[in-house]
This record gives structure tokens, sequence and C-alpha cells, in this order.
């Protein structure tokens, strides 16, 4: 039986299992092999050398990513159109956005890459290729944002939801709060800073040995991990979390009770592209979410421009800086000079490994 066969049996299993105490290590278990084989889906068979898929993989410029997902005709290419420099025909018909075409957002001075995911519908992630190319696109971007049709129902945002999620990316989830160490001998060690509410070391077993895993030390540090964290954690190495921004679009043919219903909600920004509302609250919560850092570089003697503003990632040190400057900028470096909130005093005499705030002022001293 093929993969696809395995999985989509399970997933029948699954949907006529009945959720209550008794059936609860059964459905741990299948969600574990589960996992198990929609990742062999993804993993690139042996003998093959790529694992991106083909058509896709569009080079990596500018200071951030961000990947694009929605279902034909909600308005991305209308969106495209209004925030980045690239242009995107709009047509009165579906699949116009066959290819992942990057468009630049220039903002704050960074600039912001945005890339299709490739086109997702319901299922997508079941054809081999597919499910790689998401997952390709996906890992390179530092945010996901998820366009959606303010007039459809609830259900195009949880048929994408678990369209990623099968494909291996967490949205707005931060990794389980397990601490999970291969060993070469000494069996299963299981432990808990709290007894685990939701979890039980017998079915964590059973899905340990599903996946040939007989050496390990396991902490669990938070009391609220359930089954599918665990899993998540036995997967670690093929799973992305990052973050994602809902935007509601076509927002002009709604209720305002409509709009201020899903304006609540959380990760959500709502928006019409063709009145024209909401496009700059996007821009920014993009910029927010993608946590960039400003610098203004300074020569000796010389004001800084704060109008010129070299963009970063949150966490750089000054050797991301050098780096960022010129790939060989880091061996003529002999210090730097910081003014602002990461230096202790200003300026402050660092190294490389000296982490930069937003809008600090940097001077590079040369050898
Ligand atoms: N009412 C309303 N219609 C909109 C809005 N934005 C886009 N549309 C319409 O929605 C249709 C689809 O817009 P596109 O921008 O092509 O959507 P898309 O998601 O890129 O579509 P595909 O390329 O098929 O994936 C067009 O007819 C737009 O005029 C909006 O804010 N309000």
């Amino acid at each position: 039986m093929g993969v696809l066969e395995k999985i989509q049996q399970i997933q029948e299993e699954l949907a006529r299992t009945q959720k209550n105490k008794a059936t609860e290590y059964h459905i741990g278990l299948l969600k574990g092999k589960l996992a198990r084989y929609r990742q062999q889906l993804l993993e690139p068979p042996p003998g093959s050398s790529s694992s991106s898929g083909t058509g896709f993989e569009v080079s990596k410029s500018g200071d951030a990513r961000v990947a694009l997902i929605g279902f034909p005709s909600v308005g991305k290419s209308s969106l495209l159109g209004k925030i980045t420099s690239t242009k995107s025909e709009v047509a009165q018909y579906s699949f116009t956005t066959l290819t992942s075409v990057p468009g630049v957002l220039q903002y704050e001075g960074a600039e912001i890459q945005i890339v299709d995911l490739p086109g997702i519908i319901k299922g997508a992630s079941e054809g081999k290729g597919r499910g790689r190319q998401v997952v390709a696109t996906a890992k390179t971007a530092d945010l996901i944002l998820m366009v959606l049709d303010a007039t459809k129902g609830a259900d195009q945002r949880l048929i994408l939801e678990r369209e990623l999620e099968s494909v291996g990316i967490r949205l707005n989830k931060a990794k389980p709060n397990i601490s999970f160490k291969l060993k070469q001998n000494g069996g299963i060690k299981f432990s808990s800073t709290n007894p685990p509410r939701y979890l039980n070391e017998k079915l964590c077993q059973a899905i340990l040995r599903d996946y040939r895993i007989h050496n390990a030390d396991i902490l669990i540090r938070d009391d609220s991990c359930t089954v599918e964290d665990f899993i998540d954690v036995i997967n670690e190495n093929h799973l992305h979390y990052i973050g994602c921004i809902y935007a509601y679009n076509k927002v002009d043919a709604v209720s305002l009770e409509e709009v201020d219903r899903i304006a609540r909600e959380p990760n959500t920004v709502v928006m019409s592209c063709e009145m024209n509302l909401g496009i700059q609250d996007l821009v920014e919560e993009i910029w927010y979410r993608l946590h960039m850092t400003r610098l203004y570089t300074k020569r000796r003697g010389v004001n800084p421009n704060f109008n010129d503003p070299m963009v970063v990632r949150q966490d750089s040190t000054i050797e991301d800086v050098c780096n960022s400057i010129h790939k060989d900028f880091k061996s003529q470096f002999k210090y730097a000079l910081v003014w602002g909130s990461s230096a202790k005093h200003s300026p402050q005499k660092c190294g490389l490994g000296h982490k930069v705030h937003d809008q600090d002022v940097v001077s590079i001293v040369t050898k």
C-alpha cells in the first residue's frame, strides 16, 4: 500500500473513531502514525537531490520575506498591486495567480519580499510535489499572510490552516515546552516538572515504539502539553513555526457588525482592496510582526542619516551588521561604537558579539 493510501486509511479511521477516554490511546497512536506518513510524503525519495520541488523557488532577496496564501479570487493580486512594486494581472476569473511572482514591499527603509505560496486548494498537501513546494517556499518565509474573503464562511481559513498543518507548518504557535534528547542506549526516560494533564506515559511510549525510538530522555516542562505537542516534538526537525496574519479582504461587502466581529479575532486585520481601507494597517502589522531592527550607520565626524536606515533582523549582532554590509567586511573590523538602547553608555565600544536594538546608531571602525 502506498503512503497516500495509508494516510487516507488513518484519516478515515480517525474520522469514524469517537473521542473519549477509552479511545484516547488508539487516537493518539493513529495521530503519531499520520504525522510519520505525512513526513514521508514530504521527504524527497531516496536518490533525489532536490527536496524543494520545481518551479516555485524564487531567490531570496530583500530584508525579510512574507509568504502570501489564499483561495483563488480573494484579492491576493489586488493586494499585491497595492502594497508592492510588482504588477499582477487582475482578472474576473479564478486561478490568475499561476506562479510565485515576488513583489517587493518597501517600508521603513526595508525591502520586504512578498511571494505566493503555491496555490493551495483543498487536499493539495496530499499530492507529493505540491506539498513539497509549499514547504520549500514557506520554509524561507519570516511570516505568512493568509488572505481571506470576508464574505465567505470560516471554512476557507480552517481548510488552509489544516493544509499548512499537514505539511508541518505551525502558525502563531510556540514550540511545545518538552525537552527531547535522543540517546544511543539507556532506554526511554520519561519525566515531568508537573504531572502532565493530557499526556500519559504509556501512550508516549507506544508512539515512540512506532517511530522506532528506543533510547531517549524526555522532560515535559509544561503540564498542558497534548499528545499532538508530543508528536510535534518527535518530528521537530521537519516542522516550521511561523507567525501568521489573517487578512480579511472585501469587508466593504459585509455588515459593520460582521467587520467588527472579525476584527476582534487574534492576529487579524480587516481590509478592502477595492475601497482602499485597512491597507496601511496591514502594512504596519506586517512590519510589526517581522520584528525588524533599523540601524543608522554613522561615519566618523558626520551625523547619521536618519532617513536611510539599514535594516537587519531582530537579535542581530554587530557581526550580522558587518556581514550585511559586505561578506569580507568582518575581516577589516576593529571595533564598533554604538549609541542607543543597546548601549550601556553612549557611545559604547563593542565587539562583534554585541546585540543591536531597533533605532541604534552604529559606527564601525576598521583596521
Ligand atoms: N468587493 C470587493 N471585491 C474585491 C476586493 N478586492 C478584490 N476584489 C475583487 O475580487 C476579484 C478577485 O481579485 P484578485 O485580486 O484577482 O484575487 P486573487 O486572489 O489574486 O485571485 P487568483 O489570482 O484567482 O488567485 C476581482 O474581481 C476583484 O475586483 C474588495 O476589497 N472588495
